[in-house]
């Protein structure tokens, strides 16, 4: 099958897409067209269903109700392994690292475990993604010893071992100091500027605006805002949602 999205056609397509938890409704008709190559930001407030919804997208929840199309092909009733395997990395909010492993074990784990790959393609791609999320020099580090910005950087290359075509990005800056995160932002620059499509989900807006080149303002589950960036965290629905609270 060709991983690639049809001329024109958008490489993530997320039509009328619902999730409720019982009574909870958490997304409601969520539409989100996304084209190859770019590099699209999601902000919030806490419980908007921004981890939710990139769940929805990589197929850790199914849907409620709505489509999900990946490269053309409808995803909606796929499991996140299979979408692995199609194309998709996911980081998430809290890393999880096998800790008494080293970091290239971890990082073999995802080519094998995430992109279904064996033997000598398996080490190449995974030592492809300890260089792509700048982490060769600890490759041999047990990643329980790791530093936050390491955990942060290896939660980064076990997506990458999966060679994806759209990388999902959970709040992989929160916590770090300023020049850590300037350093992660570098690396997440490098992989737009390579043809990575992202999403990323963040609450540092100045780590998020110095990479995306588009801004979705998700609250209560529905998209309240979309567009060029700085114009969405000017506009008076984003103003409005984040009023008292402050980004
Ligand atoms: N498995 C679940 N079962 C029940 N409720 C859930 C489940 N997962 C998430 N929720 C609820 O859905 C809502 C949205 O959660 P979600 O984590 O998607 O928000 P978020 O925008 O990512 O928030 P944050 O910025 O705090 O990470 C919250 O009220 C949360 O408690």
């Amino acid at each position: 099958m060709s991983r690639a999205a049809g001329a024109g056609e958008a490489l993530l397509e997320v039509d009328s897409v619902a999730k409720s938890y019982g009574a909870l409704d958490v997304l409601t008709a969520v539409h989100l067209s996304v084209p190859a190559g770019q590099a699209l930001g999601i902000v919030g407030p806490n419980g908007a269903g921004k981890s939710t919804l990139l769940s929805v997208i990589n197929g850790t929840e199914r849907a409620s109700a709505g489509t999900v199309r990946f490269a053309g092909r409808d995803v909606t009733a796929v499991g996140a392994d299979a979408r692995a395997r199609a194309g998709m990395g996911r980081t998430f909010q809290i890393p999880r690292p096998f800790t008494h492993l080293t970091v290239f074990e971890n990082a073999l784990a995802g080519a094998t475990a995430g992109a279904g790959l064996h033997g000598r393609a398996a080490d190449d791609r995974a030592l492809e993604a300890l260089v792509l999320a700048d982490m060769l020099d600890v490759a041999n580090t047990p990643a329980g010893a790791l530093p936050l910005l390491g955990r942060k950087r290896l939660e980064l290359a076990r997506a990458l071992a999966t060679d994806p075509q759209l990388l999902l990005l959970d709040e992989i800056a929160g916590g770090l100091t300023e020049a850590e995160c300037d350093s992660l932002v570098e690396t997440i620059r490098t992989l737009h500027a390579s043809g990575v499509t992202i999403i990323w989900i963040e609450h540092v807006v100045r780590a998020l605006l110095a990479v995306v080149e588009r801004l979705v303002c998700l609250a209560s589950g529905v998209i309240v805002a979309d567009g060029e960036p700085d114009a969405v965290m000017r506009s008076d629905e984003v103003q409005a949602v984040y009023l008292g609270g402050g980004l």
